[in-house]
């Protein structure tokens, strides 16, 4: 019915209505406005996939209307201000209503139902002042449905169709369950209805039967509202029955006596009305829960807003609230337009779906290096926000949805859930999109070197193996603060993991330049500790090198390796020219620790960092602590083992430590068959006992040992 061009047209026209920058001649604007909407109408009723939101049709109608209103005899008769949209298909008979379905008019806030209470006022000459009873309820979002029964027997289903002529599709109804086929309306003396009700479908049974669909293979039916409306559309009886639909009803639209006289104003008022359906075994939303009958607008306003609060947890999927007024002789006196009744009024929640352009897609890295797709789009709003960014989750959403840059998308937002793209309106391409490009390598590195990303298999993200960006580099970070690496005092998980968080700290270069004015003014901080911090930090530039190295995460680099490499360099970039056969030389360094060390080493954003870190002031050289003693040949310990234990007197355990390797012994940690002498100090504790077990180790006091030396 449309061609692909056109509709690229129509698309792009419409939203620069929406935009509000054209200055036409009216005599034009009207014309081309009729035709935007009727298009849309096209997309939303027959093809059940619009390529605007709800919102957006609305804006374009209204300014249809005031366009009208202002020129009155541009107002043509087939105008859609003047009709309902159609959704007849001619795949169907169609049969004319008892009386015509018609749409509604829309409000969006409590002002506007306000307006809506001013105008029925004034429609129906009544004071200000005086209150009217609304009836409110919810705007089931589903396919509607008309409902004839005679002689307390259904004999006819049809949908809205065009509103005066429906589809007639009474033996898909038949099998509705919520649909009772013989009611008893003559009870109330009614021989002739047309009931006017919603077809929908659960929200929970629609993702089961998803899930059913997606086991077996088939194509996902794609929101609730597109199911049911496409259910009743069924060839097959047997498959609208599948489709677990239900109908509220949720008014009369027609009702005679035996003699052919209105029996429905006799019923008084539209809650009582309904309170009768609800008697009569239909699904009538309940009263008290689903509808209540309000004093005046104010309290429906109250109810409509609850309402949109507690959408979500609603089984249903509704697009709104519906409030009428409640006497059903006022309604009659306030009449109809050929397009909406006056005494109704829509109070449409914020849409959860719009349509945007894709411009381009940026990168974030996560967790662990995972590389993340986003969505950046032109601004769309979207359930009450504006959405510029969209996540794209990884490469396989992007291929499955065959996005490309430029294209429009359809975006949605519902509840809680993060908005997402639903898909691509492919349709609408000119041709000029562009594929998005999978990067290779790492997107966020910003140095000059390009880092490959990895996908380990079954996984469905790729990652950045060394990001500098990376989460990864949190864990780092929290180490090489650590006391077993830089030992930075007053750093720990806690702060690091704050500092991360506020961007202060993407790789252990950033400790070395932290904004310590900030830190003074984060809760629980203080002038005084920040300056406390500031010092820790400058201290631990000084640090030997073996704590830098270990500090650097390289996988197997422990400390003990650390300090033997820290003891054949000068600069600790030397290792970056290190070959394998020069690691292999040190005793005590294997193959693995090489193997690690030279890969990182190998990668220039690493070199990059240890740069950064010397021109910070990180000492990047051995120091005396690193330097190894020189080889004692000469002393009373010379080639023996010691330990102390208990509490020295005259000397720290690490200056007693000291002058031991100077007399040349070798320190060890533990009593063992191993160990030639053990110093005890006061209070010595299990390792004398050990030791006297052994009967092997000669133990000397503290005064014996300081004679020695
Ligand atoms: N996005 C698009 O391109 C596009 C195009 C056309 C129409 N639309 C949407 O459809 C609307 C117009 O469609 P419409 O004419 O079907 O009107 P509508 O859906 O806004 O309101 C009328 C319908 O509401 C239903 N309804 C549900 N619960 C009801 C209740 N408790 N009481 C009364 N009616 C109830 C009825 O089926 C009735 O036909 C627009 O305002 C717009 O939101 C969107
Ligand atoms: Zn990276």
């Amino acid at each position: 019915m449309y061609g692909k061009e056109e509709q690229r047209q129509l698309y792009v026209r419409s939203k620069e209505y929406l935009e509000g920058d054209l200055t036409l001649p009216p005599a034009e604007q009207l014309p081309e406005l009729r035709s935007l909407l009727r298009y849309h109408e096209w997309r939303y009723y027959v093809g059940d996939d619009p390529v605007i939101s709800d919102f957006e049709y609305d804006q374009l109608y209204k300014q249809l209307e005031a366009l009208e209103a202002e020129h009155p005899d541009l107002v043509t008769a087939d105008s859609p201000t003047q009709r309902v949209g159609s959704d007849l298909t001619g795949e169907f008979e169609s049969v004319p209503h008892l009386v015509p379905m018609l749409s509604l008019g829309n409000s969006y806030n409590p002002d506007d139902l306000a307006e809506f209470d001013r105008q029925v006022k004034r429609m129906l000459n009544m004071d200000e002042a005086t209150p009217i009873a609304y009836a409110a309820e919810p705007k089931f979002d589903g396919g509607s449905i008309a409902l004839v029964y005679e002689n307390d027997r259904l004999v006819r289903a049809a949908t809205r169709g065009n509103g005066v002529l429906g589809e007639e599709i009474t033996h898909n109804a038949r099998v509705i369950k919520s649909i009772p086929l013989t009611a008893a309306f003559s009870r109330y003396g009614l021989h002739r209805v047309e009931l006017r009700g919603e077809v929908v479908i659960r929200k929970d049974r629609f993702a089961v039967m998803n899930e059913a669909r997606a086991a077996a293979g088939l194509a996902l039916f794609a929101n609730p509202r597109n199911t049911a409306t496409g259910g009743l559309r069924m060839k097959s009886p047997t498959e609208v029955a599948d489709r677990n639909l239900e109908a509220f009803i949720y008014s009369f639209g027609y009702g005679t006596d035996e003699a052919g006289n209105d029996a429905v104003q006799a019923l008084g008022t539209h809650t009582h009305a309904l309170d009768i359906l609800t008697a009569l075994g239909f699904k009538v939303p309940t009263a008290g829960f689903e509808r209540i009958q309000s004093p005046d607008i104010t309290a429906a306003a109250a109810f409509c807003k609850q309402w949109e609060g507690q959408r979500e947890d609603y089984p249903y999927e509704i697009d709104g609230m519906v409030v009428k007024v409640d006497d059903l002789i006022l309604q009659e006196r306030a009449g109809y337009t050929s397009h909406h009744p006056r005494w109704a009024i829509a109070y449409k929640f914020a849409a959860r779906q719009a349509t945007t352009t894709l411009l381009g897609v940026e990168y974030q890295v996560g967790k662990i290096g995972t590389i993340t797709p986003v969505a950046k789009t032109e601004p769309a709003a979207l359930a009450g926000v504006m959405i510029s960014s969209v996540s794209l989750h990884n490469e396989d959403f992007i291929r499955e949805k065959d996005l490309r840059l430029g294209d429009k998308v359809l975006l949605e937002r519902a509840g809680d859930v993060i908005p997402y793209i639903v898909k691509p309106l492919a349709e609408l391409r000119d041709g000029g999109e562009q594929p998005i490009v999978w990067p290779l390598t790492c997107p966020i590195n910003r140095t000059d070197v390009e880092v490959p990303l990895v996908r380990a298999e079954g996984e469905a993200a790729w990652r950045c193996p060394v990001c500098v960006c990376g989460a990864q580099n949190l864990q780092r970070i929290i180490f090489h603060v650590s006391k077993v690496a830089m030992d930075i005092d007053g750093m720990g998980r806690r702060y690091v993991e704050q500092f991360y968080e506020l961007g202060w700290l993407h790789t252990i270069v950033d400790v070395y330049r932290l904004p310590y004015d900030q830190i003074a003014t984060l809760e629980g901080f203080g002038e005084r500790s920040s300056e406390n911090l500031r010092r820790s930090v400058e201290t631990a530039k000084r640090n030997p090198l073996w704590r830098l190295l270990h500090g650097l995460s390289i996988h197997h680099l422990g400390k003990k390796a650390s300090q033997l490499l820290a003891q054949h360099v000068d600069h600790v970039l030397d290792l970056a020219d290190w070959s394998e056969a020069q690691f292999l030389n040190i005793k005590d360094i294997g193959p693995t620790v090489a193997t690690n060390v030279m890969e990182y080493f190998a990668n220039p954003l690493h070199l990059t960092q240890l740069r950064e870190l010397e021109e910070l002031g990180v000492n990047v050289r051995p120091t005396d602590e690193d330097r190894p003693a020189a080889e004692v040949t000469e002393g009373p310990f010379v080639g023996k083992t010691m330990l102390f234990t208990g509490s020295l007197q005259q000397l720290s355990r690490k200056e007693a430590q000291e002058k031991a390797k100077a007399a040349g012994a070798r320190i060890v940690s533990a009593v063992s068959g191993k160990l030639d002498v053990l110093v005890v100090g006061e209070k010595p504790g299990s390792k004398l006992k050990k030791a006297g077990a052994l009967g092997t180790v000669r133990v000397l006091t503290e005064a014996e040992f300081l004679a020695l030396i």
